[in-house]
């Protein structure tokens, strides 16, 4: 039987991962492009709040996810406020805030939110990826998948086939403990 989710997020790129990953697991996704707005915390904080807003907002079950990325001679900075940066630095701006440090260790840390209505608590769900920040290399569409170099195989997202991208992703990692949780759900 099919399982139907509602995702709430103002991002297609994420949309279209998620679709993808989901799937197999036959999990349809129908979206709700929303951009909530998103409290200051720690990833786990943000998630939940933009969790409980979208389900407040469209009055019932919902996912959302919000997604990181730690520099470990950051202490966790940038974190969940990445998107402010890539917005205003870019590619670019991520290499200069760690020349000079010891380490471009960085960890993409993705946090899906489920909430099974307005005003209850979400549930949440974390997946990270292991990598290093480098020079952009692949194509530039999606976010800071070209700057972020995977431990696992050497390639920036950016230059993953996205169905690789998506087998060993923050996201699909995230996603993959989701899937268990809904398992155990009425449809
Ligand atoms: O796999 C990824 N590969 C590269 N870049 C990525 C990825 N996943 C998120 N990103 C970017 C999008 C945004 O610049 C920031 C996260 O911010 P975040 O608030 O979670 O995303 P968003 O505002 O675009 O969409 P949403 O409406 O779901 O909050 O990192
Ligand atoms: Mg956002």
């Amino acid at each position: 039987m099919t399982r139907s989710l509602v995702f709430v997020t103002g991002n297609a790129n994420k949309l279209l991962e998620v679709q993808a990953i989901l799937k197999v697991h036959d999990i349809e996704v129908e979206a709700q492009a929303l951009d909530i707005p998103e409290i200051q915390g720690t990833t786990l904080e943000v998630s939940a709040a933009k969790c409980r807003a979208a389900a407040k907002l469209i009055g019932g079950p919902c996912i959302t996810e919000d997604t990181a990325l730690v520099f470990k001679a950051m202490n966790g900075l940038p974190g969940p406020y990445i998107k402010d940066f890539m917005k205003n630095i870019g590619h670019a701006g991520l290499n200069a805030m760690l020349v000079g440090f010891p380490t471009k260790a960085a960890t993409a840390i993705c946090t899906f939110a489920y909430s099974p209505g307005p005003d209850q608590d979400p549930i949440l769900f974390v997946g990270e990826t292991e990598g290093e920040i480098v020079q952009p290399r692949g194509s530039t569409h999606f976010g800071w998948d070209a700057v972020f170099q995977a431990s696992i195989n050497g390639q920036t997202f950016a230059e993953m086939d996205p169905t690789f991208k998506n087998s060993i992703s923050h996201r699909y990692k995230a996603l993959a403990k989701l899937v268990e949780y809904l398992g155990q759900l009425p449809l």
